[in-house]
C-alpha cells in the first residue's frame, strides 16, 4: 500500500478524471469511493428520504485541497464550494505552512448545550436553587433518553441554570443541559433530552416550560488551530518575508477592532470551513451561527483569528471557534459522498473532523490576508474567476480556458470582453 501523501505533483494541471485518480491513489481510496466523489452520488430515492417535496438534487463542484499537514498527519481535504480561488488558496497556504511543520490543532470534549426556558415564575432565584438541588435527577432522566450515547462514553454531564430578572415578558429561568454528544453534531440528541426533562422541570420550578432546543453557540465545543511559519517562507517576488508577515498582522488588527472588517475577515475563514462542512454532509448553518455568535461573545463582534510575529520572526496565527460537526447522525451517514469524503481524509471521529476544518479555515484566512495586504485580492482571485466569466459569456470545452487566459492577459475580466474574445474580435 502506498503511503498517504497530500503533496501531489502537477495536480492543478490535470483534468478532473486524472486528478481524481491521482487523489484516490495518494489516499489509498477504493474505486467505489472515487466513483462516488465523481458526482451524481445521491439517487432520487435517497434524496427524497432526506428532505421534503424533492424534485431532484443540486450539485456543487467538489475540489480537493492539497498539502495539508495537521498534527503531523497528511490530509487531502474535500471542499464542496462554488467560489473560485478558495481551494487554490487553501492549498497554497498549506504548502507554505509545511515550512513550519504544518498546523497544530486541539479541541475540547464535544459538549453541546440544550436550553429549557421556564416562564411564569414568581421566585426565579428560588426556582434556580431547586433545579440545582435536583441536578442528579435531571441528568439521570436526560441520560435515560439515549443509552447508546451513554454507552459510548457520552451523555448529559451537567446542568447550568441562568436567571433573567427581566425580559419583555417578565423574569425567566433558563436551564442548560450540557451533553457530551461524542461523534454526533448533537442537535437531535440534546433536543430529545430537553423535551424529556421538561415536565420534571415544570414540577420542580412550578413554572411553565416553553422552548426546549439546543444552542448553536457551542462554546463548550471549541477547536483551536494554530500555525507558525518562518518569515523567510513568505518571501514574494517583490517583498521580503518579514514585510509580508507584518502586512498580515496589520490586516488582522483592523478585524480585531472593527466589526465591518471583522464580518468580511470571518467570511474569509468560513470560505475554508463551510466547504468541508458541506462535503461531509454536515449542517453549515449551525457552524455559521456558532462561529459568528462566538465572534461576538465579548459584546463586540471581532475576528476569530489572531496573527502575531513571534520573537524568532516567525508569523504565528491562531483560530479558535465552536465546531459542532458530526461523523454520525443527520445527513452524514445518508449521503454516500459524505462518507466517501470522510474516508478520503481517513477521519475516524467528529473531533478530528472539526480540527481539520479549523486548520483549513486558518489557512484560508491567511491566504486572504496575505493577498489583501500585498498585491490585493483581484489578481489571484479574478484570474481564477475568469473561467466562470468565460462560461457566462457562452464558452464551452477548450474555449473556457482559452477565453479566460485572454481576458486575464488583457486585464479585463468581464463578460463583455469574454464575448468579444469568443466572437474573434481579439
Ligand atoms: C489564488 C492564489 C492561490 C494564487 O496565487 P499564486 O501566487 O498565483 O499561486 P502560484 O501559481 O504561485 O501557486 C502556488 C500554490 O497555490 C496553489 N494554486 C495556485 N493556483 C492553483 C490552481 N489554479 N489550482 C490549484 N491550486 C492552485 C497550489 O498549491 C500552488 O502550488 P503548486 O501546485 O504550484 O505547487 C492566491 O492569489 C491567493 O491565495 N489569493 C487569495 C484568494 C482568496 O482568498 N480567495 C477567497 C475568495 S475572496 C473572499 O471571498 C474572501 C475575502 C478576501 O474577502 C476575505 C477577507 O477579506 O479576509
Ligand atoms: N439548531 C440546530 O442546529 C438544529 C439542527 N438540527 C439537525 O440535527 C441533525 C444532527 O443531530 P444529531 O443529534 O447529530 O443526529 P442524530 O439524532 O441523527 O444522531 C445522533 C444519534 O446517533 C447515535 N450514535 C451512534 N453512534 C454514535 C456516536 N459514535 N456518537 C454519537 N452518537 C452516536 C446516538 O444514539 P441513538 O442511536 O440512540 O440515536 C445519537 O443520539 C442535523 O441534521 C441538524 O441539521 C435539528 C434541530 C435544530
Amino acid at each position: 500500500m502506498t503511503e498517504y501523501s497530500s503533496r501531489i505533483e502537477g495536480l492543478r494541471a490535470m483534468d478532473p478524471a486524472a486528478r481524481r485518480d491521482a487523489i484516490a491513489g495518494a489516499a489509498g481510496l477504493g474505486e467505489d469511493d472515487a466513483k462516488t466523489l465523481a458526482g451524481a452520488a445521491l439517487p432520487p430515492d435517497l434524496a427524497n428520504g432526506m428532505i421534503e417535496n424533492v424534485i431532484g438534487t443540486f450539485e456543487l463542484p467538489l475540489g480537493v485541497a492539497s498539502n495539508f499537514l495537521i498534527n503531523g498527519r497528511e490530509y487531502l481535504v474535500p471542499m464542496a464550494v462554488e467560489e473560485p480561488s478558495v481551494v487554490a488558496a487553501a492549498s497554497f497556504m498549506a504548502k507554505l505552512a509545511r515550512e513550519g511543520g504544518g498546523f497544530t490543532v486541539s479541541s475540547t470534549l464535544p459538549i453541546m448545550r440544550a436550553q429549557v426556558q421556564v416562564i411564569g415564575l414568581s421566585d426565579p432565584h428560588g426556582a434556580r436553587a431547586r433545579l440545582l438541588a435536583q441536578q442528579g435527577v435531571l441528568i439521570d432522566m436526560a441520560n435515560s433518553r439515549d443509552t447508546v450515547l451513554v454507552g459510548l462514553g457520552g451523555g448529559c454531564k451537567g446542568i447550568e441554570v441562568q436567571v433573567f430578572d427581566s425580559s419583555p415578558i417578565g423574569p425567566m429561568v433558563v436551564l442548560h443541559l450540557l451533553v457530551d454528544v461524542r461523534d454526533a453534531m448533537g442537535a437531535n440528541t440534546v433536543n430529545s433530552m430537553a423535551e424529556m426533562i421538561a415536565p420534571k422541570v415544570e414540577e420542580i420550578t412550578g413554572g411553565t416550560v416553553r422552548l426546549r432546543i439546543l444552542s448553536n453557540l457551542a462554546d463548550r465545543r471549541v477547536v483551536t488551530a494554530s500555525v507558525r511559519i518562518p518569515a523567510a517562507a513568505l518571501t514574494t517576488q517583490t517583498l521580503d518575508g518579514a514585510q509580508v508577515a507584518q502586512g498580515i498582522v496589520e490586516a488582522c488588527a483592523l478585524a480585531l477592532i472593527d466589526p465591518y472588517r471583522a464580518a468580511t475577515h470571518n467570511k474569509g475563514i468560513m470560505n475554508g470551513i463551510d466547504p468541508v462542512v458541506v462535503a461531509t454532509g454536515n449542517d453549515w448553518r449551525a457552524i455559521e451561527a456558532g462561529a459568528h455568535a462566538y465572534a461576538a461573545r465579548s459584546g463586540r463582534y471581532c475576528s476569530l483569528t489572531t496573527w502575531e510575529i513571534d520573537g524568532d520572526d516567525a508569523l504565528s496565527g491562531v483560530l479558535e471557534m465552536p465546531m459542532a460537526l458530526g461523523t454520525v447522525g443527520g445527513a452524514t451517514r445518508t449521503h454516500p459522498a459524505a462518507q466517501a469524503a470522510l474516508r478520503l481524509m481517513r477521519i475516524t471521529s467528529a473531533q478530528e473532523l472539526g480540527e481539520v476544518a479549523a486548520a483549513v479555515g486558518l489557512a484560508q484566512n491567511m491566504a486572504a490576508l496575505r493577498a489583501l495586504s500585498t498585491e490585493g485580492i483581484q489578481r489571484g482571485h479574478m484570474a481564477l474567476h475568469a473561467r466562470n466569466i468565460a462560461i457566462t459569456a457562452g464558452a464551452t470545452g477548450a474555449d473556457i480556458d482559452r477565453v479566460a487566459k485572454a481576458i486575464v492577459a488583457a486585464n479585463d475580466v468581464s463578460v463583455d470582453r469574454a464575448k468579444q474574445v469568443l466572437d474573434g474580435a481579439y
